[in-house]
């Protein structure tokens, strides 16, 4: 029998790059108007795509001077037989020196540890500060990309029977910046600020295929890109993995061929895209959706790969930007009173 060979490479199809809404651009601003009352900035990613659910625009709201942070993976229960791959994860996550923990959002357990964690925060920040009292509490700002868990987490830290956040499959359920929510014990007084997922402008996204990967884990609205390219990108991360456990049949390379074999039943004959919608929705456990952590430690730096990726605009960089485009607009005012109504 031939031998299977994988693509190692993914054609580089014309999806679109962005799914940035002006209600996110909203949320970036109230943010930035909470940042000096906020103590704390939990930073929520997938575990199976802890690159592309990265947001360097949370990276650019944290002060190192005045907050605490920490990266949380979650869905760690849909990678957890995958020990070789959370090993490889700590590895990286630990050369850039960054606090992190992996959880089950949805399990009290992961619950309780993240209400430790948070605890031994307020605590150092208690110690630091000599004992000074936190006048407004100890505020935490729950932050991630669309559908990384953030609404979940905060319902199970909350415990059972008070659910105060909004959960969904789909991406973008939370749309505005909610009250503080109080967690652990009344004299604990620590608060949580749940917040809408926040994607990324396109000129910041370098790379196509960080669109397939946001898709797959939900964290763009799943009509974005069309589905057989979805299910195209999976099956080609699922041959680079354990094809076997996640389609039936011997590997192929050939989406069409795939989609065949796992098309509903009773769905029309060759209705490639509803095979594609159904093959997606299924579970497939243990699958890796950022290509480059299935190299091995050797092959790939997460500092090199930072080091890469395109930033956000300093903050005054930009302010003096919209500062430019005001005057320009007063100047046009000026010129044309008619325009602006105030002859
Ligand atoms: N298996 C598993 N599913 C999870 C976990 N965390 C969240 N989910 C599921 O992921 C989906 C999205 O969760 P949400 O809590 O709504 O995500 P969010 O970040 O608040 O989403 P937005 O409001 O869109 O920003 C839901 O279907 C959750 O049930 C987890 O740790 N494990």
């Amino acid at each position: 029998m031939k031998k299977f060979i994988p693509r190692f490479d993914f054609p580089d199809y014309n999806i679109p790059r962005t799914d940035f809404k002006g209600h996110q651009l909203k949320a970036l601003k109230k943010f930035d108007s909470l940042r000096p009352q906020l103590n704390l900035i939990l930073e929520l990613r997938d575990v199976r795509a802890p690159l592309s659910t990265r947001n360097v625009l949370i990276d650019q709201l944290i002060d190192p001077r005045i907050h605490q942070r920490l990266v949380i993976y979650t869905k760690r229960d849909l990678v957890a037989d995958n020990t070789h791959y959370l090993l490889k994860l700590s590895h990286w996550q630990q050369e850039i020196d960054e606090d992190f923990i992996l959880i089950d959002a949805k399990r009290r357990q992961s619950a309780r540890h993240v209400l430790d964690i948070i605890k031994s925060y307020k605590r150092q920040l208690e110690v630091r500060s000599q004992g000074l009292a936190l006048p407004t509490g100890y505020k935490v700002l729950v932050a991630g990309m669309p559908n990384v868990g953030k609404s979940t987490l905060i319902n199970t830290l909350r415990g059972a029977g008070s659910k105060v956040a909004r959960t969904g499959a789909e991406a973008g359920v939370t749309r505005s910046t909610s009250e503080t929510i109080r967690i652990g014990e009344p004299h604990d007084n620590i608060y949580l600020i749940d917040t809408p997922g926040i994607g990324l402008p396109g000129r910041l996204v370098n790379e196509r295929q960080r669109m397939l990967s946001l898709s797959l884990c939900g964290c763009v609205k799943t009509n974005l890109v069309d589905p057989v390219v979805q299910a195209d990108y999976l099956l080609y991360l699922a041959n680079l993995q354990e094809p076997h456990k996640h389609y039936p049949g011997a590997p192929t390379n050939d989406v069409y061929k795939l989609l065949r074999r796992v098309q509903p039943r009773g769905a029309p004959r060759d209705n490639a895209t509803a095979a594609a919608v159904h093959w997606l929705r299924q579970s497939h456990r243990g699958l890796i959706y950022d290509r480059e952590l299935l190299l091995d430690t050797d092959s790939f730096s997460l500092r090199g790969y930072l080091s890469r990726q395109p930033q956000p605009e300093p903050q005054a960089k930009q302010q003096s930007r919209v500062t430019a485009h005001d005057r320009r607009l007063q100047n046009v005012h000026q010129l044309f009173p008619k325009l602006s109504g105030t002859q």
